[in-house]
């Protein structure tokens, strides 16, 4: 199990960079990252959210975590009609707020075996895969918010690890 990097850290800043080379490391760091997302559980993960800023992201939203998906390099190519979602993020514990994103994108990426594919997606799918590409990009979804719930987001999770001490 990897550690998740937490909110408000400087690190979850960092702009990922391309992989090189899709090797047995890169294969490894993706099971890591899918164990640590299952055992959250989240459907999403970034490898900047476990402190890798590498570009690459894992997605699964099947009920029955038989869909795992990993995007190395992802582009979005295409990315049409408006959707809002209320969001939440693993490192941004106990925060939800209505996002809105692009409702149906299609995005071209490398498999784990380093193979280029193109995929389609609409709904969560959508939403989720572009919620990791802004990890990977060193945004946070509570940045797309107003200042004030920003503020007031940031004394919450002050409040929070002062409780947790
Ligand atoms: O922090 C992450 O990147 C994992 C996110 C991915 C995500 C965020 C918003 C909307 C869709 C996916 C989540 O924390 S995974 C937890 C979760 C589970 C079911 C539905 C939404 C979020
Ligand atoms: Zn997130």
């Amino acid at each position: 199990i990897l550690n998740i990097l937490h909110y408000p850290d400087e690190r979850l800043h960092k702009v990922a960079k391309p992989v090189e080379k899709v090797d047995d490391q890169i294969r490894t760091l993706i099971d890591d990252m899918a164990e640590t997302m299952y055992a959250c559980p989240g459907i999403g993960l970034a490898a900047t959210q476990v402190d890798v800023h590498l570009r690459l992201l894992i997605v699964d939203i099947s009920e029955d975590k038989t869909a795992l998906r990993a995007f190395i390099n992802p582009r979005i190519v295409e990315a049409d009609g408006h959707t809002t979602y209320e969001e939440g993020c693993l490192s941004v514990p106990g925060i939800y707020e209505e996002v809105e994103r692009a409702s149906h994108i299609v995005v071209e990426a490398l498999d784990r075996n380093g193979q280029p594919f193109r995929l389609e997606a609409d709904g969560l799918l959508a939403i989720c895969i572009q919620h990791e590409i802004d990890h990977l990009d060193g945004k946070v979804f509570v940045e797309k918010l107003s200042r004030l719930k920003q503020s007031r987001i940031l004394n919450k999770l002050k409040k929070n690890q002062r409780k947790n001490m």
